[in-house]
């Protein structure tokens, strides 16, 4: 079995004593190719190399960037390949060793928050020949499309993306303090009085006068330390995409949808100012102005239409 590994020497918990055991333990199972990501968008070349080169695997020891770049590589399509009833078997199955900062992927796929325990677990899968066939999201715009592999937004959670990316360009790390810090300063800045957005797809009722939506591949949506985060508890990989949309953005409104997602893990926020979408195929968010939009945590500049798509199948992870 032929496997490549790309390893972000970047990632934020990523360094060469963790690399060096991931290479040794799965060098001794697998047929392994290792490569280093040197700039932003390299993971994507990389992966996509390895599916035209017919890799049978492709290891991910890096964040949730790194791993987001990578699933696009693997999702480009190769000229000539049949269509298959089941998509996920015609590419490389993916591994993914945490070695960034919040590792939501990892852990919503249920594996330990520390690379060696991680590549314990992984190894077994593989030993095991266990597999998981996963649904990814994709947003699209302006003829451009990406997958998103836990979670997309647009408005408040995007602006303290950009946030934050702007404090780890000058040289801070970034911690789940430094996302609530961050997160509670910028509330000040947002607009909470003029709504940008509208909510559309087949099927489902227009909502308008959304400030901000969280659109999920799987739940949680992120951790905040040990901590889950689940304003859509019931999204999950083997299904469409859910969605939260908030329709009022004061404290009193904010306050309790805040304190349900961090502490109820099964059960929907309720509200009447609150927009729910479950296992939906489709919708678009269109803004009357700009909107900051983020997909897997990372920043992605302001839009104003967006659709949303679910992708079944579309990948077989080891977990
Ligand atoms: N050699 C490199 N130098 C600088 N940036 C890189 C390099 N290799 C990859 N990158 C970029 O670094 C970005 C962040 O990396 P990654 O997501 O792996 O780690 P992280 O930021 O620590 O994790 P998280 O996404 O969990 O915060 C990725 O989007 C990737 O494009």
């Amino acid at each position: 079995m032929r496997a490549m590994l790309l390893v972000n020497p970047k990632a934020t918990t990523t360094n060469a004593r963790t690399r060096d055991v991931l290479i040794r333990a799965l060098g001794a199972a697998v047929d392994l190719a290792v490569e280093e990501t040197r700039y932003r968008g390299h993971a994507a070349s990389l992966a996509s190399t390895a599916r035209a080169k017919g890799y049978d695997l492709v290891a991910v020891l890096g964040g949730d960037g790194t791993i987001n770049e990578t699933v696009n590589g693997l999702l480009n399509p190769v000229d000539g390949e049949p269509a298959r009833d089941d998509p996920s078997a015609g590419r490389p199955g993916l591994i993914v060793i945490p070695g960034g900062s919040a590792n939501v992927f990892a852990r919503a796929l249920g594996l330990p928050n520390d690379p060696v325990e991680s590549t314990g677990a992984v190894l077994e899968a593989l030993r095991e020949g266990r597999r998981r066939t996963v649904g990814l999201g994709q947003a699209l715009w302006e003829g451009q499309n990406r997958y998103f592999t836990f979670c997309s937004g647009m408005g408040y959670d995007a602006e303290v993306v950009r946030a934050v990316e702007g404090l780890r360009g000058a040289g801070r790390k970034a911690t789940p303090t430094r996302y609530v810090n961050t997160a509670l300063r910028h509330y000040l800045a947002t607009d909470k009085r003029r709504p940008a957005m509208t909510l559309t797809g087949p099927g489902i009722p227009t909502a308008e006068g959304v400030f901000m939506a969280i659109i999920s591949n799987t739940s949680p949506w992120t951790y905040v330390g040990a901590r889950p985060v689940t304003p859509t508890p019931w999204a999950s990989f083997e299904t469409g995409l859910d969605l939260l949309g908030l329709r009022r953005m004061g404290p009193l409104a904010l306050a309790p949808v805040i304190r349900h997602i961090l502490t109820e893990s099964d059960i929907l926020p309720s509200g009447r100012h609150l927009v729910q979408l479950h296992d939906e195929p489709e919708f678009t968010l269109t803004a009357s102005r700009p909107v900051a939009f983020e997909l897997d945590g990372d920043y992605l500049g302001e839009r104003e239409t967006m659709t949303f798509r679910s992708t079944p199948n579309a990948l077989q992870v080891l977990v």
